[in-house]
């Protein structure tokens, strides 16, 4: 029996729980069944109570006093220890039947998805290849309001190919907080970061002036080594990578507005589409409903 699974990463404060919260409430809603598990060490509030959650298992303050480890060592350290005690994801997972959506919520340090194997690690446990036999998809969430900087906004859009690459999943990329752009970014400019177009970085100045080769800078101030990032040759830089993203389309966002339910339940349809969700759920027996209406197992 596969199970179905959905891992929310992307950078700190990007939205990741407040999304778990919407996709629950909604989960909920439409009387589906889900299991929510706390993979970050750090996490402190929640909108609903984790029913599996690893500070269960070590929390980040302890690690960091006992083994005087600063937050992000003591972030790989707590996945390392996750990772030589599987048991405590499998015990509570391996009941659950496949009428469950089980969302792992996990930590903000995205050099945990794009330069350190302890994800893949615990993917490979996890999923189909693995002793859980879970169907994945990840959710990526990057922070709308990135739009408003071109260079930052594919800057975001590189970690989250990154992530796409290292977990080798199923994914759909989130643009996260879509009522903080409502009104800066009209439709039309909105679809050009929907779809990431390189166009955009041509169409006008990223409203920092420009550096040109050669130019020495004072890496005291924080104005000159802001310029680095995208004034001259690496502008150019920035728009050969947008380029890159967009000649592949190896990227698209889908919009995300935590307050919104429908936009919440238009995410649950590409997930459960991705994880192949519907396909697995058991009709029920007509005779235990009222109406015609086709339904499902877990409804
Ligand atoms: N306006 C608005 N604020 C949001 C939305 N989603 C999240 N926030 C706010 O953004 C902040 C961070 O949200 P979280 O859900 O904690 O983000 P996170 O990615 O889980 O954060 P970390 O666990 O620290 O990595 C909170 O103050 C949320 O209230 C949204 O859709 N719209």
């Amino acid at each position: 029996m596969s199970k179905f699974g959905l891992l929310v990463m992307g950078p700190a404060g990007a939205g990741k729980t407040t999304f778990c919260t919407a996709l629950i409430q909604h989960l909920q809603t439409v009387r589906r069944s889900c299991f929510y598990v706390n993979l970050d060490p750090a996490a402190e509030t929640f909108g609903y109570q984790p029913d599996l959650d690893i500070r269960d298992l070590i929390s980040l303050d302890d690690v960091m006093e006992e083994m005087s480890l600063g937050p992000n060592g003591g972030l790989i350290f707590c996945f390392e220890f996750l990772l030589q005690n599987l048991d405590f994801l499998q015990t509570a997972i391996d009941p659950l039947s496949e009428e469950y959506l089980i969302i792992f919520d996990l930590p903000g340090q995205i050099e945990l998805y794009t330069h350190i194997p302890l994800l893949p690690e615990l993917i490979k446990f996890l999923s189909r290849a693995g002793p859980l036999n879970i169907s994945l998809c990840a959710a990526y969430l990057l922070e709308a309001t990135f739009v408003v900087d071109k260079a930052k906004f594919f800057a975001g859009t590189l970690s989250a190919m990154s992530a796409m690459i290292m977990m080798e999943l199923p994914h759909v990329n989130i643009l996260s907080k879509m009522d903080l752009v409502k009104g800066q970014v009209n439709n039309t400019q909105l679809k050009k970061f929907v779809d990431p177009d390189a166009n955009l970085m041509d169409e006008e100045d990223t409203g920092r002036s420009e550096l040109v080769a050669g130019d020495v800078l004072d890496a005291d101030d924080p104005k000159e080594t802001d310029q680095v990032m995208s004034g001259g040759s690496f502008q150019k830089l920035n728009r050969a990578v947008a380029r890159l993203i967009d000649d592949f389309s190896m990227v698209s966002f889908l919009k995300l507005d935590a307050n919104d339910e429908e936009s919440v339940g238009d995410i649950l349809s590409y997930i459960d589409d991705a994880i192949q969700y519907h396909e697995a759920q058991e009709p029920r027996e007509p005779k235990e409903f009222d109406n015609d209406e086709p339904t499902w197992e877990n409804d």
